[in-house]
Order: C-alpha cells, then sequence, then structure tokens
C-alpha cells in the first residue's frame, strides 16, 4: 500500500513511518519541518512541503497517488494555543482542510487523524471511554475536535472513510534507539524529566502538589510510541476492510502521577534529580486515563510496552544519546 505520512519527520510521525516501512509499505512523508527533522524520516519518499501550499499538495497526490493517508501534523502547545488561537486554527483546522479537499479531488478516501484527549476538556469521570462529553478547554483541542466534526461531513458529503485517534500522554521511544522524542522546546514530563537527569536541565518543576490525588501531583496516562503507531497501522487495515469510520481514545488504562513518573525514572536510570515545586499550569486536568477497550475489542490492539519503566527506559535510551548537547 501507499501511505501518505503528513508530519512523518515529527516524533509520532516518524516513527510511523520506520513502521510502515517495516510492515513493507510505500510511504511518502510530506512535512515542513517547522518542528520537525529531516533525519528521523528514515526511509521511503520525503517531501518538504507547507500544508499551506495547495500547489505543493496537488503534485504529490499526482505523482504518488497514495491509498490512504496518515495525518500528524499540527502545533501541539495547549499554552501557545491559548495566546495565538488564530496560529492553531489555521494550521489544525485549515491546514487540514486543504488535505482533506486534495483528497475528495484526487479520489483518496481513507483518512487516519491524530486527535488527543485534550478533546474532552475537564473529565466527567475516568477511565475516559469514546462517549465521554467532548468540551475542550482550549483552541488546541478545539482545533481538533473541529476536524473530527468536519470529518463526518467530508464522509457525508464526499465518501471520505476516517479514523480519529484520541492519543493520551504520547512517550517512549523507538526500542531500536533510533528515533526519539526532540520537541523545542520540550514541555513533556517524561522527556524533561530525563533531560533534568542527564544534567541538560538544572531540574524538573512539579506543577501543583494540591490536586484531588493521592499524592497530590497530576495523573496522565502515558502510552508507548511503538504501541501509538501499531493502533494507526491496525486502524487503517480496519478501516479499508470495513468502510466504516471509528473513532477510538488510546492510553493503557492506568494512571501515574507526576511523583510516580520522577521515581520511576530514577529507578530505571539510578541517578538522582533535582525537583523544584511550582504552581499549578493552567488547565490541567487533576485525572486523564484512557478507557481503549474498544481499540482493543475492534482492532484488536494490544500494547506491548504498557510498562511506565518500559517506556522511562526507551526514553532514556534516546536521552543517553543526546548528552552534552543543548535543549
Ligand atoms: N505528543 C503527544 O503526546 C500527543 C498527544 C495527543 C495528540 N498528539 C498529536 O499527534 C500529532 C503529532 O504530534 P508530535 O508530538 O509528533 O508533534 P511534532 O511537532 O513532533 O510533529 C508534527 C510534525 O508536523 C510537521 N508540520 C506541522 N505543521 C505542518 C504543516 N503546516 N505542513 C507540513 N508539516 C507540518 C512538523 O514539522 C512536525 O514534523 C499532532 O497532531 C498532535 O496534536 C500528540
Ligand atoms: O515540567 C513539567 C511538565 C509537566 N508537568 C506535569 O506533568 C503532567 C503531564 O504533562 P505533559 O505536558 O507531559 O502532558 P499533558 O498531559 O499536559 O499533555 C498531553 O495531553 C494534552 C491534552 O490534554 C495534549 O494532547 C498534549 O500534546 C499531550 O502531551 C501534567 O500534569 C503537567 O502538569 C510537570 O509537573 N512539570
Amino acid at each position: 500500500m501507499k501511505v501518505l505520512v503528513v508530519g512523518g519527520a515529527g516524533y509520532i510521525g516518524s516513527h510511523m513511518v520506520k513502521m510502515l516501512l517495516g510492515e513493507g509499505h510505500d510511504v511518502i512523508t510530506f512535512d515542513n519541518l517547522s518542528s520537525g527533522y529531516r533525519d528521523a524520516v528514515v526511509g521511503g519518499t520525503f517531501v518538504q512541503a507547507d500544508l499551506a501550499d495547495k500547489a505543493a499538495l496537488e503534485e504529490v497526490f499526482v505523482k504518488h497517488a497514495p491509498d490512504a493517508v496518515m495525518h500528524f501534523a499540527s502545533y501541539i502547545q495547549v499554552g501557545e494555543s491559548v495566546r495565538h488561537p488564530d496560529k492553531y486554527y489555521l494550521n489544525n483546522f485549515t491546514n487540514t482542510m486543504n488535505l482533506l479537499d486534495a483528497m475528495v479531488k484526487h479520489g483518496v478516501n481513507y483518512f487516519i487523524f491524530s486527535s488527543t484527549a485534550a478533546v474532552f476538556g475537564e473529565p466527567e469521570y475516568v477511565p475516559i471511554d469514546e462517549a465521554h462529553a467532548k468540551n475542550p478547554l482550549n483552541p488546541y483541542g478545539r482545533s481538533k475536535l473541529m476536524v473530527e466534526q468536519a470529518l463526518g461531513d467530508y464522509e457525508r458529503a464526499y465518501g471520505i472513510k476516517s479514523v480519529c485517534l484520541r492519543y493520551f500522554n504520547a512517550a517512549g521511544a523507538d526500542p531500536e534507539g533510533q528515533l526519539g522524542e526532540r520537541h523545542e522546546p520540550e514541555t513533556h514530563l517524561i522527556p524533561l524529566v530525563l533531560q533534568a537527569i542527564s544534567g541538560r536541565r538544572d531540574n524538573i518543576t512539579v506543577f501543583g502538589r494540591d490536586y484531588d490525588t493521592p499524592d497530590g501531583t497530576c495523573i496522565r496516562d502515558y502510552i508507548h510510541i511503538v504501541d501509538l503507531c501499531s493502533a494507526h497501522s491496525l486502524a487503517l487495515r480496519k478501516l479499508m476492510e470495513t468502510n466504516i469510520s471509528r473513532r477510538y481514545n488510546l492510553g493503557n488504562g492506568a494512571g501515574f502521577s507526576v511523583q510516580e513518573v520522577i521515581a520511576a525514572a530514577q529507578k530505571v536510570t539510578g541517578k538522582p534529580i533535582k525537583v523544584a515545586e511550582g504552581e499549578r499550569r493552567e488547565g490541567d486536568p487533576a485525572r486523564l486515563v484512557a478507557d481503549a477497550s474498544l481499540a482493543r475489542s475492534e482492532l484488536g490492539w494490544k500494547p506491548v510496552y504498557a510498562d511506565l519503566e518500559t517506556i522511562i527506559q526507551h526514553a532514556w535510551q534516546w536521552e543517553s544519546k543526546t548528552v552534552g548537547k543543548p535543549v
């Protein structure tokens, strides 16, 4: 199969490209390298272009005639989305419409979309299943929900079939050590903790210890990047078999507090870490845990690296390669 991976030079997309190539697919990566890296694309065809560039999109569809599209490209920082909503609606929503329009024009009907737990907002209950109310709290989450909603309209009008995968906290790295998380700036907890342990940062700041959780710090559901990617492969296969659009929540169904992540990182690395105390970060729900039983039952998805220490171990293997490099 020929798969167009948009945003394939980024953290999650680059792991996906590697997996698809390993499965024997033809892969075309389309990425403007705004936050991705050319050297993270380990094979296939690479096209450096922006989703805002309709002519570039047209050229890719004409030249490569993909069978399906996986769409990872977006801006991803919740805080920035509050300060600059224009940037988020433009890149995450409008530019996605350019991509969908190109698909419609060229008769490409299968679309896998990177959505997020942020579409739910403050949870009414946990674990969060697909039926949970969608009340995103920020422009980032809203831009993703808007795409999910537009996909319903594009299916009715143009026959585009889609799977929206709502990731909880993507973490870890390629077990072979070839790829890993390279966000700049990094905002995610596990890489920040490991950078503090490796000495690339002075410390890790815990954002609030007064949440309604057993140790007072926020609880999240960390999912290994390879398990996330295997869900995409299964989702695409199922979508092409059944022609039925679906939405799935993806997580391990187990929550770990910030304090537990720090303790696990110390255990895995065998090294100390300096911890600083900070205020709550705006918009952080106390507890986000996925109910991913639908993905398990319908896709046959089974996380292989569900254990938090394994996730941290793989992220540490990646961080250990970057010692001495500035963050
Ligand atoms: N990392 C997480 O924990 C997490 C959680 C939930 C959802 N997601 C979603 O997963 C997707 C991938 O996240 P990531 O962590 O790999 O992010 P990332 O920033 O590492 O990757 C995004 C990629 O898209 C590219 N890109 C952005 N805008 C583009 C444009 N206009 N044209 C072409 N390329 C463009 C970037 O250069 C980058 O390579 C995003 O859609 C994000 O919202 C991530
Ligand atoms: O230096 C830090 C960084 C994070 N945290 C805490 O660690 C937890 C996890 O934070 P991350 O930033 O790693 O992850 P989020 O849960 O905030 O974000 C995830 O979920 C969001 C939706 O809610 C987006 O989808 C985002 O891309 C995705 O990584 C949060 O409680 C946060 O407050 C700290 O205490 N200190």
